[in-house]
């Protein structure tokens, strides 16, 4: 699926970092969610899952994280519901993590680091009828955000992890099929904060309903040291570099309201 390959791995490059001209920016990611400024909004609903396993088609290492990608060329992997009018598509899930547990993930809740994030990304599939498309738009994506902390084995991961040796390298893909992302998700789906926001990796485009969800998933040391053994280089660099660090600086929130689903 296209979700993942023109847009991370083309426009990738050493110094995205820094202040890379985005349009209007002002509505920028990742933030820092200080949880007494949120706001309560009563008429956020339940988030809708409907995910097929048999969408699940590859592992991608694009030289900036793991990409499981998802068939987006139909509507049997879905979220709805939330803060969402439209039904989205997914496309991919990827993490972000750091060189050791005390940092990774790119959100924090009152500057509270985790050793990792997920994102599952989705696009607006009533709207647009491409990632491409959905992408420039303002209500185009919708990206579920799950901290990782370090606790017991996680087992639905596993599965996962035993196959990233076989993605060690940038460029590097392998097929990999029948993985339920919901296995990925928290007990409780029900709390999350929502704010708008961009893509954290290029175009960085401010096309983003983000729902961060309040309670982490645990996963054993082992399984974040698999992650680390990854490399962002490819296998012909005479130099290699392990995978980490992967999360964007944080960004101004700029007058924007994050809202809860709880009280
Ligand atoms: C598909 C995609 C591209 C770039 N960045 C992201 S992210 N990290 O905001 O989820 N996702
Ligand atoms: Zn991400």
């Amino acid at each position: 699926s296209a979700c993942s390959s023109k847009y991370v791995l083309s426009q990738v490059h050493p110094m995205w970092q820094g202040p890379l001209a985005v349009p209007g920016g002002d509505r920028q990611s990742p933030i820092n969610i200080a949880v007494r400024k949120s706001v309560f909004d009563p008429q956020l609903k339940p988030l809708t899952f409907q995910y097929d396993p048999r969408t699940c088609q590859q592992i991608w290492n694009n030289g900036y994280s793991f990409l499981v990608e998802y068939d987006d060329t139909t509507d049997k992997s879905t979220l709805s519901g939330g803060p969402l009018e439209d039904r989205y598509r997914l496309c991919q899930f990827h993490f972000h993590w750091g060189e050791s547990n005390a940092w990774g993930s790119e959100h924090t809740v009152d500057r509270r680091v985790f050793p990792a994030e997920l994102h599952l990304v989705h696009w607006n599939a009533d709207k647009y009828s491409l990632f491409e498309e959905a992408v420039m738009e303002e209500n185009g994506l919708a990206v579920i955000g799950v901290f990782l902390k370090v606790g017991k084995r996680h087992e639905g991961l596993q599965k996962l992890v035993d196959a990233l040796p076989t993605v060690r390298h940038k460029d590097s893909v392998v097929e990999f099929t029948k993985f339920d992302p919901a296995c990925l998700l928290p007990t409780n789906t029900e709390n999350y904060w929502t704010y708008a926001g961009s893509l954290t990796t290029p175009p960085l485009t401010e096309s983003v309903s983000w729902i961060v969800m309040k309670q982490p998933i645990e996963v054993s040391h082992d399984q974040l040291a698999v992650f680390r053994s990854l490399l962002f280089t490819s296998a012909e660099e005479e130099v290699q570099k392990s995978m980490v660090n992967n999360f964007r600086v944080q960004q101004p929130l700029r007058g924007r309201t994050v809202r809860s689903s709880f009280t």
